[in-house]
């Protein structure tokens, strides 16, 4: 120990004058001891000081604790809640805004869901009242998707936005409800839809094909034919193209194909929207006029019961091979429609939709009929005569074969 001492206190000199009160003091006592005193002295003071520096620090967390500032204190207060989802961030939780998401999410799907059901139960009541309206008129129908058939002629412009002129042409010609063929057919046809169409004779089967087709071409154009109508015989072609010129008033080009101008004709310069012929002068003026069918967009084979006939099938053939436009519109107009006919037409006909008015293949129901027997070509003439005269007071119209029949009938 004393050894320790001495080397502790090796080289260290006291200064007796300036301390020579304190020497007096600590007289006769062992040195040693009191540098030991002051070495424990000096360590008590340290470990106090450590104490006073740990208190310090304790009071600060405490005092930082309080004030809520410190990040260690709020990093240990997070470790601490972990899990748990404080009110003050609410809104920045990912769980929570993940669970709202999931419920916006279910609650959109829902609603789309209800939104499918209901148009489902819309479109089912819509076929329901589709399927009253068509019995109350007689009216049968066969294809998919087929279009619900008109109200009234006001629905030309609600559903089909009809131009104004057509509807104010008809309401001159003094039509104010569609016939059933034109229920039917107009809005099939206004929907892009081939048909086939079999109603009987007077039903206004003519309006049912004119009207869509003045619809959709909507203006007068350069592009040369854009829509065509075969009938069997020239008077059919006369009749429609007065039809016609009826609903259109001089909106459009409509033009009958006449003996001399499907000699003549130049039909590079000639203005023509609609063409209505039979199918012989046509094929003449395709092959000798070199008359270009490319750009029609509609073509209609009117009493096609007839245009099918062995006779005129060929020149019809012809014609619809020259319309090589993709998007053309093909329908068929009849008073009757043996399945022979559907069947040919359906080879060139695209998911067409069959109208049919009344019984298929049947007379109008207001037209009464009546059967005579007549033994030779004489006797049908007197038989007819009869009859018109039983009848002066009617209007009366008769379907012959020929002119010089009619001729003979009439005289
Ligand atoms: N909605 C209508 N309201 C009143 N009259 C109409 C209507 N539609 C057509 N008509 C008229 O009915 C008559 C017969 O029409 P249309 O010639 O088109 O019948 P059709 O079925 O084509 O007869 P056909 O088989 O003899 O060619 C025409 O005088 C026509 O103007």
């Amino acid at each position: 120990m004393e050894k320790d001492a001495s080397f502790l206190f090796g080289g260290i000199s006291f200064n007796r004058k300036k301390f020579a009160r304190d020497f007096d003091r600590f007289k006769g006592k062992n040195i040693v001891d009191s540098a030991e005193k002051l070495q424990l002295i000096e360590k008590e003071d340290k470990t106090i000081d450590d104490s006073l520096e740990k208190v310090e620090f304790v009071e600060n967390e405490i005092s930082e604790m309080e004030d809520g500032t410190s990040t260690s204190v709020s990093k240990k207060r997070k470790r601490k809640e972990k899990g748990a989802v404080p009110d003050s961030v609410e809104g920045f939780s990912v769980f929570k805004s993940s669970k709202l998401k999931k419920e916006a999410a279910s609650e959109e799907t829902d609603q789309s869901v209800n939104e499918l059901l209901q148009g489902k139960k819309e479109y089912y009541q819509q076929l329901e009242r589709d399927a009253i309206f068509r019995k109350m008129h007689n009216i049968h129908v066969s294809g998919s998707n087929i279009p619900s058939p008109l109200l009234n002629f006001a629905e030309l412009r609600s559903r089909y936005k009809c131009r104004s002129y057509l509807l104010r042409n008809l309401a001159k010609l003094g039509f104010k409800e569609p016939t059933p063929i034109q229920r039917q057919a107009i809005p099939v046809l206004l929907s892009g839809r081939e048909c086939f169409a079999c109603a009987p004779t007077g039903c206004g089967k003519t309006f049912a094909f004119v009207f869509p087709i003045l619809m959709k071409l909507k203006h007068t154009s350069k592009d040369g034919v854009r829509a065509v109508i075969l009938s069997p015989t020239r008077e059919l072609a006369a009749q429609t193209t007065r039809e016609c010129k009826r609903l259109a008033r001089k909106k459009f080009y409509i033009r009958l194909m006449t003996k001399q101008l499907a000699k003549s004709g130049d039909f590079s310069k000639l203005r023509c929207d609609v063409l209505i012929s039979t199918p012989l002068r046509l094929k003449f003026a395709i092959q000798k006029r070199k008359l270009d069918l490319s750009r029609v967009e509609f073509l209609v084979l009117d009493e096609s019961d007839k245009l099918f006939e062995p006779g005129m099938l060929e020149q019809v053939d012809f014609v619809v091979k020259a319309c090589t436009n993709p998007s053309i519109l093909r329908s068929l107009f009849s008073a009757t429609l043996p399945d022979i006919v559907e069947d040919r037409a359906r080879t060139i006909m695209h998911d067409a939709v069959r109208v049919i008015i009344g019984r298929k293949n049947s007379a109008s129901e207001t037209i009464e009929q009546k059967l005579v027997y007549v033994g030779s070509e004489e006797g049908k003439l007197l038989a007819l005569r009869q009859n018109f005269a039983e009848r002066e007071f009617e209007p009366t119209s008769a379907s012959i074969r020929s002119k010089q029949g009619a001729c003979k009938g009439a005289i």
